[in-house]
């Protein structure tokens, strides 16, 4: 592997690093421009200093969580993360085509991880959806319902797919659903966790103005599924509205905000009555009384 520093831009491999195209909690996504294949392609670049102190472990080992919760250490999970997206193969779930850490090559089962303890990035290249996210918000353009009613079927197969391979996302929002050749993929499994240990493992992962009111509960009342079907309910009030339907303050009071206060929809864009029934069956603040996926499926809105 070959970080050749040319004047200006970063050659890794065959990838030569252009201008980033991605920002987040979880680090920065860059275009590259495949030279072997003249393609582009995203190449999202983790920090494992960041992962580490983001997950609080400099110095101390992880308090070992009961029952088969995601491995505590974040690089293990990023490890997780690429061998679970390297098994999914659906249209509307972001491929991953390779992934680095700079610069020995291991082999990991089926993936080629390179791991030194000296380099601190790890580089994952995706197929490049060129579109971004679908809306950024918040938004005085938001979509209209058509087009809305178009991704949204795209980001449900996609959370379907990952609900049958018993993962749940727990970080869907508008920037993790990518537009590609006039698709929608979901991105992003950072945050997921196998359904079978997300039932315990509530925690606090996602993103507050899309997480669910149960994700403070016991873990034991916690379902991943549930959980995703609120974020892709507030993802679809996000798309038609331009915005958030609860917003401010901080972590703790935007958690009290959207455990308390009722779903509204103020400002000029009035969504259709189906549409509004669909968002209130989708924010049910109760997991155990929530729309299902298959209700969310089958309702008139989505079926239209
Ligand atoms: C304006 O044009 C644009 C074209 C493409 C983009 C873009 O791709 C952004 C993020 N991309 C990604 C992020 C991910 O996580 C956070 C993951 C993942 O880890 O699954 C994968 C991808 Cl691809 C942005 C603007």
């Amino acid at each position: 592997v070959s970080l050749a520093q040319a004047p200006g831009y970063v050659q890794l491999n065959q990838y030569r690093l252009l201008e980033p195209i991605g920002q987040g909690s979880y680090g920065i996504v860059k275009l590259a421009y495949n030279e072997e294949d003249d393609t582009h392609y995203a190449m999202k670049i983790l920090s494992k200093r960041k992962l580490m102190r983001r997950a609080g472990l400099f110095g101390r080992a992880p308090p070992r969580r009961p029952g088969p919760g995601p491995p505590p250490d974040p690089l293990q999970r990023v490890y997780r993360e690429i061998a679970v997206l390297k098994k999914l193969d659906h249209p509307n779930v972001v491929k991953l085509v390779e992934s680095y850490v700079h610069p020995h090559f291991i082999t990991h089962s089926e993936m080629q991880v390179l791991d030194d303890p000296a380099e601190d990035h790890l580089y994952l290249v995706f197929q490049l959806l060129e579109g971004g996210p679908v809306i950024d918000i918040p938004t005085e353009n938001p979509l209209s319902e058509t087009l809305a009613r178009k991704y949204f079927r795209d980001a449900l197969l996609g959370v379907e797919y990952l609900h049958y391979q018993r993962i749940a996302h727990r970080d869907i929002k508008p920037a993790n659903l990518l537009l590609g050749e006039d698709r929608v993929q979901v991105a992003d499994l950072g945050a997921c966790g196998e359904l079978a240990a997300a039932g315990r493992v509530s925690g606090t992962v996602g993103t507050p103005a899309f997480r669910a009111p149960e994700a403070a509960a016991p873990a034991d009342k916690y379902s991943g599924e549930a959980a995703d079907i609120w974020s892709l309910g507030v993802t679809l009030y996000a798309m038609v509205t331009g915005k958030v339907p609860w917003a401010g303050g901080s972590a703790v009071e935007l958690q009290k905000k959207v455990l308390s206060e009722p779903l509204t929809f103020p400002g000029r864009v009035q969504p259709s009555k189906p549409l509004r029934h669909l968002l209130a069956r989708m924010l049910d603040k109760d997991p155990a009384t929530r729309a299902t996926m298959q209700e969310v499926k089958d309702h008139e809105w989505i079926t239209d």
